[in-house]
């Protein structure tokens, strides 16, 4: 079986931000991945993190504009300083927090600009900070209409074009399902050095599970698949519980 992460932006959220991590360390957990931990002091997630023994797997960048704003910006043309800026400013979070990984976001944008726009912040990014891994996700359009990044052949490419050894992907067995109608294909087509797994049904965004109420996707057989290809890495459970209380979701893991 894969290593799982629990991902504390959705996870135990009926918990205050900082018990959370008490819970996921309960439920088993030895990884989490927070995805804008921006509002709250980055010593007080570190203490968090090291009183419940857990590593921190990956946040989000840039901040902090995902809740009721943009989801990131480094396709947009233009917004090169910003990007920069805030680049710098998650570094110091990723590098206090000891996050393995940073998951950039692409923001709402279309066309030839946007993708060059997008590969060359992700090349400024990889070089400025050698040391740090980064990663692209694409997100589906019924979540994220417009998102840039919304394809996995389009991530390869931009990936392909991008072509630094601490930038790779980030693929999700929730939006690879939405998008694409196959999740277990496209970790088969794509899967091969991806730097982070997350996992969610579709196309409820449940806990993994297969049948009514939780969509189609064999996530024994996905797991499976995943361990055959030899992915070492975390893979995250990024998901909205069916339930109350989300140590009654996690039937899954076992
Ligand atoms: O929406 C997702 O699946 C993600 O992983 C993004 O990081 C959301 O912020
Ligand atoms: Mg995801």
């Amino acid at each position: 079986m894969p290593r799982f992460a629990a991902n504390l932006s959705l996870l135990f959220c009926e918990l205050p931000y900082l018990d959370r991590f008490a819970a996921a360390a309960r439920a088993g957990f030895e990884a989490v991945e927070i995805l804008f931990p921006y509002d709250i002091a980055a010593r007080d997630t570190r203490r968090a993190l090291i009183a419940n023994g857990l590593q921190l797997v990956l946040i989000n960048a840039p901040p902090p504009n995902y809740t009721g704003g943009m989801p990131g910006f480094a396709a947009l043309p233009g917004g090169e300083d910003r990007f920069r800026h805030d680049i710098r400013r998650v570094l110091r979070y990723a590098d206090e927090l000891r996050a393995g990984l940073i998951h950039v976001m692409a923001g709402p944008a279309q066309g030839a600009a946007a993708q060059e726009t997008l590969v060359a912040n992700l090349q400024w990014a990889a070089d400025h900070a050698p040391g740090q891994r980064f990663t692209i996700e694409p997100l589906n359009d019924t979540d994220q209409p417009g998102y840039f990044l919304n394809d996995y052949a389009l991530a390869a490419e931009v990936l392909a074009a991008v072509d630094r050894p601490n930038v790779g992907l980030q693929y999700d067995a929730y939006h690879a399902q939405m998008i694409h109608g196959d999740a277990a294909g496209i970790w088969d087509r794509y899967g091969a050095g991806a730097f982070h797994v997350q996992i969610g049904a579709a196309p409820d965004r449940s806990e993994p599970g297969r049948g009514p109420g939780h969509g189609p996707v064999d996530f024994a057989a996905l797991f499976a698949a995943i361990d055959a290809s030899g992915y070492a890495g975390w893979v995250s459970a990024e998901y909205t519980p069916s339930t109350r209380r989300t140590e009654d979701s996690l039937g899954w893991l076992t």
